[in-house]
């Protein structure tokens, strides 16, 4: 019998949604809560196992063991409205150096991303998360997924607030792509490296 399709995409948003509602009461309580909830999500994300691994044909073991420990982070980004804004940015163009962000935008546009060489909005939408490939992770899928540039604009009249979490592996990882994504058509594009070096590299470069 056959397996009915897994709806990556749902599964997805209903566990992200679960937590962050669930951060929201915890965030306001205490930073221990916090960052107890920053735990919760990394070791919950279905899709760091199933719909990355899946697409990328990877053993779940091996994301599971990478992000084991994960040092995590959550922002939250307030954008101020700005009297000139057509001379200057919320955050200038960037990629992230994180494996992955999830990002959660309010209701007021401004995140942009550069493609095929135009900076597109990326709409609002209160239902949608913004998932973004960071460096650790292009490093990590051997080049398969790749980062992207992207920015934030902001304007005249209205406040922009959006949540951004970066899941990021612990210091002592080292990046390295699993055998299966490595073999002579797609050599290594990039040599072992330890998170803490990548890290400082991306900040240099
Ligand atoms: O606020 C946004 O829409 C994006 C923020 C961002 O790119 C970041 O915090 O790295
Ligand atoms: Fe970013």
């Amino acid at each position: 019998m056959e397996t009915p399709p897994i709806d990556l995409g749902s599964l997805l948003y209903e566990n992200l949604l679960a937590i962050l509602k669930a951060s929201q009461r915890k965030i306001g309580d205490s930073f221990g809560d916090s960052s107890s909830f920053i735990g919760r999500l990394s070791s919950k994300l279905l899709w760091k196992e199933t719909l990355l691994g899946l697409s990328l044909g990877v053993d779940r073991g091996f994301f599971r063991e990478f992000f084991e420990g994960n040092d995590s982070i959550m922002r939250l980004n307030y954008y101020p409205p700005c009297y000139n804004p057509d001379l200057t940015f919320g955050t200038g163009p960037h990629c992230d150096p994180t494996s992955l962000t999830v990002l959660h935008q309010d209701q007021v546009a401004g995140s942009q991303v550069l493609v095929d060489g135009s900076w597109r909005s990326i709409d609002p939408d209160p239902h949608a998360f913004v998932v973004n490939i960071g460096d650790t992770f292009m490093a990590l899928s051997n080049c398969k997924f790749k980062i992207c540039l992207h920015r934030v604009v902001v304007n005249k009249k209205t406040v922009r607030k959006s949540l951004v979490f970066f899941l990021s592996p612990n210091m002592e990882k080292v990046v390295k792509p699993p055998e299966i994504l490595v073999d002579p058509e797609n050599p290594r594009k990039y040599p072992d490296v330890g998170w803490p070096s990548l890290l400082e590299f991306t900040q240099k470069h």
